[in-house]
């Protein structure tokens, strides 16, 4: 059953029982993947329900986060982000500046109002070139041995997400359910642990424009968003205004990133987002803690229109390949 998450300014986000797609028959998993398919297409999101990852697990992988945020500064910064190719590491609030503007504006963009944020990145455990940057296991503690396997655990339920959503998006456009089954089996996908620290209101009175993640659009194929309770998360309408997507328990958001706009000849919508003040005003506000799984195709695919979705014959973009359109756009945001 499909209602709607979102509704507001033409903004339709649904809310989509994602069990049926699981575990039903063929007609039921039709239903769910059309309702996956329009929402993609019309909004760039949705919201699953009952997608198969445990609340238990998320919950776990939320606990490891703020354990994780509560190391010391300099412990932090020692596992600084490194490299665009590797795309892994610590990065300490304004650092980086997502944004539509041009590499050359991104430094002016940083000083002028920094995010109030900060983010591990994860990447596939098995690529000794690019390391993942963990706690180093010091004293008695386990704990970096626990959050080496917490993560990485999570990491391979999220990669099976990617694989089971994007096999609904085949069955939505009728090309058959295992056609990207190619483009998910290597696991290039991200997980980033997100923390916005806490804030007073104060902040965003004295400086218009104040945000605690600029607007911008995710690079990937999709992103799977796990959002705590504090609200702040906006989705841009079609009429260009900025939306809440208010956080429902127990459900991921899940919006199409700008190499899955380009995969489907623009069929797909990859949609504008951002995290701001919570909506509801109190005089300081609580941390925020977010979980984004950025979801990629193979690094080694070649992305070229998928069948079906070229119109009249016009193939907009050339063949390109997913790790290098990646490296690239990582390369113009850091
Ligand atoms: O924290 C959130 O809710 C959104 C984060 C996000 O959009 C991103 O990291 O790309
Ligand atoms: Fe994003």
């Amino acid at each position: 059953m499909t209602s709607a998450a979102v509704e507001q300014d033409n903004l339709f986000i649904p809310l989509i029982d994602f069990a049926p797609f699981r575990g039903g028959s063929a007609a039921d998993k039709k239903a769910v993947a059309n309702d996956i398919v329009n929402g993609f297409r019309n909004a760039g999101f949705i919201y699953l329900k009952n997608h198969g990852i445990s609340p238990a697990a998320v919950a776990s992988v939320f606990g490891q986060s703020a354990k994780f945020f509560q190391l010391p500064q300099d412990q932090k910064d020692k596992l600084a982000w490194y490299s665009a190719e590797a795309n892994r590491g610590y990065t300490a609030h304004g650092r980086e500046k997502v944004s539509m503007a041009d590499v050359e504006d991104v430094d002016a963009l940083r000083e002028s109002n920094p995010d109030l944020k900060e983010s591990l990145e994860i990447g596939r455990d098995d690529e000794p070139q690019f390391p993942n940057m963990w706690p180093p296991q010091e004293g008695e503690s386990q704990w970096p041995t626990e959050f080496r396997k917490e993560t990485m655990g999570f990491f391979e339920q999220c990669k099976e997400m990617h694989r089971l959503v994007m096999s609904s998006i085949a069955v939505g456009l009728g090309i058959g359910e295992t056609w990207f089954d190619g483009f998910t089996s290597d696991g290039d996908n991200t997980l980033r642990l997100l923390h916005y620290p806490a804030v007073s209101r104060e902040v965003f009175e004295k400086n218009v424009g104040q945000v605690r993640a600029g607007e911008h659009t995710d690079y990937g194929s999709m992103t799977l968003l796990f959002q705590d309770a504090r609200g702040g998360l906006q989705v841009e309408s079609p009429n260009g205004n900025f939306v809440d997507a208010t956080p429902i328990p127990d459900t991921i958001v899940v919006n199409a990133g700008d190499l899955m706009a380009r995969w489907s000849n623009d069929y797909i919508k990859s949609t504008k987002h951002r995290v701001v003040e919570p909506p509801n005003k109190t005089s300081e506000y609580p941390a925020r803690y977010s979980i984004a799984y950025f979801c990629n195709p193979n690094f080694t695919s070649k992305i070229e229109a998928i069948p079906g979705t070229v119109a009249e014959g016009v193939q907009k973009y050339e063949p390109i390949i997913s790790g290098e359109y990646l490296v690239q756009r990582l390369t113009a945001t850091y």
